[in-house]
């Protein structure tokens, strides 16, 4: 497997219409794209990725409710408050870039959580794994029960989504389609929903809507509110490249997990968002990434004398958890 050849200038789109497809070839062709994609650029947008409109809208519509509430109602639910990280992140509370002075957004983060009552999710064994590192509830806002159920939705759908892409990225890694099923069996996925306030005039460097960094789980799904430039996205010749929200599509970049996993042949791509639109801006990844207690170790086949083992073996859990700490001081 060869590294990045040229600079990548642009973010490619592949269509997921065939995604679910038995038929040799057209699967060869799609995972050959995102063969591609991850060696290259490590990030490209989806489209017919199958999650409908009316999801996106009704969570956009519940997550602005929910940022609009005043600052002391969305403190009550501040991850502060719960040793599991999860809840509110007040503006500059979050700081991704180390060289950074704190990140220009708000945000409320959660955990796989079953949609109702029903816990027997299909084929998924749900977050008793994700509990042994961020054991604890996820502490919704109890004056809006709309949120949760919208911001449940999604995540849900996010998920299923992430489901039909880990075998397409064992596939692209030439290892067996299942390779990842019993390493994603407690769904360890955390969503955030984020909110930028837009940033005016000259903008200082070290605090903008999100500092400089790279994902940490093996992928994240990214919906960003259509119409507003905020993300970009550091090519190898240390050049922004613009990832524009384009109606109808997701952006899916890798992390930290498949880098150590690859040995860095796929790559976890550095990137960081700004908004200057003057208007407020509103995004939401999901980052999935294997059970906690995986253990990171790299694939037999990204490995040689050449290219050498780059990290130390952890399991997931560790690497989140302090990854976690890090960013908001816990
Ligand atoms: O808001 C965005 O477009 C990017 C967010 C992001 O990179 C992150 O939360 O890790
Ligand atoms: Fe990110």
């Amino acid at each position: 497997m060869s590294l990045a050849q040229q600079p990548f200038k642009a973010i490619p789109i592949i269509d997921l219409s065939n995604i679910s497809s038995t038929e040799p070839a057209v699967r060869r062709a799609l995972v050959a794209e995102i063969k591609h994609a991850c060696m290259e650029v490590g990030f490209f947008y989806v489209k017919n990725h199958g999650i409908p409109q009316e999801v996106m809208q009704q969570t956009l519509t519940q997550m602005t409710r929910f940022f609009d509430l005043p600052l002391e109602k969305k403190l009550e639910v501040e991850n502060k408050k719960t040793p599991n990280f999860m809840g509110y992140s007040p503006v500059l509370s979050g700081n991704n870039d180390p060289n950074g002075a704190g990140d220009l957004q708000e945000g409320f983060e959660f955990k796989f959580e079953a949609l109702n009552s029903d816990t027997s999710e299909s084929g998924v064994d749900n977050g008793t794994s994700t509990d042994t590192v961020l054991a604890g509830a996820n502490p919704w806002p109890a004056q809006l029960p709309e949120f949760r159920q919208a911001a449940l939705e999604y995540y849900h759908h996010a998920l299923n989504l992430g489901r039909l892409l880990f075998p397409l990225f064992a596939l692209a890694l030439d290892l067996p389609e299942d390779f990842f099923a019993d390493k994603t069996k407690h769904s360890a996925a955390l969503m955030r929903l984020l909110h930028y306030p837009p940033q005016f005039g000259a903008v200082d460097d070290r605090v903008i809507g999100i500092g400089a960094h790279t994902d940490w789980e093996c992928f994240t799904i990214l919906w960003q509110q259509p119409g507003i430039q905020a993300l970009q996205v550091l090519n190898s010749s240390k050049e922004w490249i613009n990832a524009p929200a384009i109606e109808g599509t997701l952006v899916i970049n890798l992390g930290d997990e498949l880098a150590r996993w690859t040995n860095d042949v796929f790559t976890s791509t550095v990137h960081r968002a700004i908004n200057r639109s003057g208007v407020r801006r509103y995004s939401i990844p999901l980052f999935f990434g294997t059970d906690y207690d995986v253990r990171l170790e790299p694939i037999p086949s990204c490995v040689s004398a050449d290219r050498p083992a780059r990290y130390e073996v952890i399991t997931a859990g560790e690497y989140i958890k302090a990854r976690l700490q890090a960013t908001y001081r816990h």
